[in-house]
């Protein structure tokens, strides 16, 4: 029987972790844009890597705070199906994106305490989707992709009116769990399915789809 839990692998890099990741099931690939991370993409590379997704398959563009020309230039050479934005931005800037390319909006909250969702209510309104995920300790370098997870008692219980994805420091050990005390239906991946920091490792996405996709 189908699993109703739908995986995205973040943070791919080439052919064959597209390949690794669809082949184990996953729904969405994420490419990322943030320069400073270990999984950054150029738009040059990603453009042709979008071309081995098969359709069905969610792209999504993983920015941060990104600037209307970065976008502008990233939609022109990429067939993106979803925008993930990670970092700052407002509810009134995600509505400015959203009416601006006409595609739809993930946008990443951090969590670490119950104030964290009462911003998360902000963007129920202006999302499509909200990427529900660790936030990131102060002096680090990314505002995701840390490995590091919240308390997932913060949510337990919660339901909310747009689709969500549960991410940070999911792994094939704990995603079983982190499904069964929040509920979630959707979970994000990217560290723990490396074998360095930005190397992903086909074996540990196998192992990581067949443990969210036994729910
Ligand atoms: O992965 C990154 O390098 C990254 C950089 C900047 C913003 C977000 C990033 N990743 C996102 O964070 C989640 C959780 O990552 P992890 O599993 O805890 O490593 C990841 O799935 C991406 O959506």
């Amino acid at each position: 029987m189908p699993s109703n839990v739908n995986v995205k692998i973040c943070g791919v890099k080439t052919p064959a972790d597209i390949a690794a990741a669809v082949e184990a099931g996953a729904r969405y690939v994420g490419f990322n844009f943030f320069a400073r991370s270990p999984r950054s993409v150029s738009v040059e590379d990603a453009a042709a890597l979008a071309a081995e997704v098969p359709e069905g398959i969610c792209k999504v563009a993983l920015v941060v705070d990104p600037t209307d020309a970065a976008l502008d230039a990233l939609l022109a050479r990429l067939p993106i199906d979803m925008i993930q934005l990670h970092g700052s931005e407002t509810p009134a800037r995600v509505t400015e994106i959203k009416a601006r390319h006409g595609l739809p909006v993930m946008k990443a909250v951090g969590v670490a305490d119950a104030d964290d969702l009462q911003k998360l209510d902000a963007y129920l309104k202006v999302a499509d989707q909200i990427l529900v995920d660790a936030k990131p300790p102060k002096d680090a370098v990314l505002p995701g992709g840390n490995g590091l997870a919240f308390d997932w008692r913060l949510i337990a219980g919660r339901r909310w009116p747009v689709p969500w994805m549960l991410a940070g420091g999911l792994t094939a050990e704990n995603v079983g769990e982190g499904i069964a005390m929040t509920g979630a239906r959707q979970v994000d991946v990217a560290s723990a399915v490396e074998s360095t920091p930005g190397v992903k490792d086909a074996a540990l996405i196998r192992a990581f789809c067949a443990a969210a996709l036994a729910d």
